[in-house]
């Protein structure tokens, strides 16, 4: 599948203590295909319950992403963002610490009772998703599923975001990097 391909052999850069891949989805280096793009949201589309009020998602990677798996599932779209804004809504502030950031993420447009679908682009050390889920329930609101389109298993973050809150990860692809090429590959 079309996914599969664009991570296969991908280019990696270094990120702290890990490699990140470069790569058409993520990135947008090469530009995106749409084609590309519809795969990933149909198979996510696919994978989900949607058992929820609002679809929840990180800029700025995740957000193309969950743009395109709003329209499809017919819910509307919360984006929790790095900074906050000053119109005296209720945003809410959590620490994240993820595979090479730290600091705050502001989620806004989660009210209490939402059933909330958190989508991301990507899992690695669970930071990301740690963060986005205790902001829902800092909201008073519920996480009724967390969907991901590609996880790499070597940092564990998937494991540690269901044990921690005893909720499934549901993801796509998983993929590993070659310490010797420095290149992507796809596992399974
Ligand atoms: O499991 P984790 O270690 O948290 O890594 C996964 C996160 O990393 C990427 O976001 P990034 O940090 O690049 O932020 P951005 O989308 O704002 O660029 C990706 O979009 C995930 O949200
Ligand atoms: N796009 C990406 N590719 C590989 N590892 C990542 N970790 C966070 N984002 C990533």
């Amino acid at each position: 599948m079309l996914l599969e391909q664009v991570y296969q052999d991908a280019p990696t850069v270094r990120s702290g203590k890990h490699r990140t891949t470069v790569n058409e989805f993520t990135d947008q280096i090469p530009a995106l295909r749409p084609e590309v793009l519809r795969e990933a949201t149909e198979r996510l589309v696919e994978l989900g319950k949607f058992d929820s009020d609002k679809i929840l998602v990180e800029e700025d990677k995740g957000a193309i992403l969950g743009g395109a798996v709003s329209l499809a599932a017919g819910l509307p779209l919360a984006v929790a963002r790095w900074y906050t804004y000053a119109v005296g809504h209720s945003s809410i502030p959590v620490p994240i610490d993820s595979e090479y950031f730290s600091g705050t993420l502001y989620v806004n447009g989660i009210e209490p009772g939402d059933r909330v679908t958190i989508v991301d682009d990507t899992i690695s050390t669970g930071g990301t998703l740690i963060a986005l889920v205790e902001a829902v329930q800092a909201a008073g609101a519920t996480v009724s599923e967390v969907l991901v389109a590609v996880e790499k298993p070597q940092n564990g973050g998937r494991e540690k975001v269901e044990k921690r809150f005893g909720i499934d990860v549901r993801t796509l692809v998983r993929i590993a990097v070659d310490d010797t090429s420095q290149r992507a590959y796809v596992l399974d």
